[in-house]
């Protein structure tokens, strides 16, 4: 399985049209990887907050028309990072978009847990409820948004839907990249899965990205991990490691389950 892992800068001086284009032009140099994948809110930047209104789209807007045509031309599946999607009812949503090689929007996934506390997306946008997991032909895939990696209980709910390979597609701040990294690292060990966790670079909205994109494997061994600046990270990894991985150490079978705390402690 060759993933490739492309971490952008949202530059504030580049219009959400062009930067569309240049994506799409970075997607279709991958072609002949198996699986693509983009951070999150990389049309606006993820603390852009000004630009959420103003650039939210339905989901047959034009960065899933531009992905979509991307994914096609190249043959691959494309995580397509997250847009500021507007509902039907108005509401905004950070909904993720997964494209199969023919284009065909294959499966959308809205960010369950928002981020900014009493700002940003935490009140500007509506959270998802929905754990999602893709059934790519060479891993299943399960689906999460940046914040989402500080919550160990969806990625359980993912592996029992299935995931082999989680993906955290994210606009991760420089500030708390060591969080990143361990995140990443604990993820994959406690679920004994692929993560291929993809962040920006640079800085928009006076937020400099971490960048550092990071690909590890179900032992937590890190596989490649990016630098600060624009990269396309590729790695090659065999899915077949996830079974091979919980046979040799079954932890996973020794949980207990029905220990929930109460959903909210403040
Ligand atoms: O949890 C963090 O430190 C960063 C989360 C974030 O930036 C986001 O979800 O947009």
């Amino acid at each position: 399985m060759r993933a490739s892992l492309i971490q952008i800068a949202v530059n504030p001086d580049q219009s959400v049209n062009s930067r569309r284009e240049y994506v799409g032009s970075l997607v279709r140099e991958e072609a002949g990887a198996d699986l693509v994948v983009l951070p999150e809110l990389w049309p606006t930047g993820a603390f852009a907050y000004e630009l959420f209104a103003q650039e939210a789209e339905s989901l047959d807007g034009p960065t899933r028309e531009a992905m979509a045509k991307a994914a096609r031309d190249a043959g691959v599946w494309l995580h397509a990072g997250s847009i500021v999607e507007r509902a039907a009812d108005g509401t905004l949503y950070n909904t993720a978009l997964v494209f199969s090689p023919d284009g065909e929007l294959a499966a959308t996934y809205r960010k369950i847990h928002r981020f900014g506390f009493d700002k940003g997306e935490a009140v500007m946008m509506g959270a998802g409820g929905e754990p999602v997991t893709v059934a790519h032909p060479g891993t299943t895939l399960g689906v999460t948004t940046c914040y989402d990696l500080r919550f160990p209980e969806l990625y359980r709910t993912l592996v029992d839907q299935g995931a082999e390979t989680l993906i955290v597609s994210a606009g991760w701040p420089e500030r708390r990249r060591s969080h990143w990294t361990l995140l990443a690292q604990a993820r994959a060990v406690e679920n004994q899965c692929f993560v291929l966790a993809v962040g920006t670079a640079g800085t928009h909205a006076g937020v400099e990205q971490a960048g550092h994109s990071i690909a590890v494997d179900p032992w937590g061994e890190v596989l490649a991990e990016a630098g600060a600046g624009e990269e396309v990270l590729r790695v090659e990894f065999d899915p077949a490691r996830v079974a091979a991985t919980r046979e040799q150490f079954p932890a996973l079978k020794d949980r207990v389950l029905g220990l929930d705390a109460p959903s909210r402690l403040r």
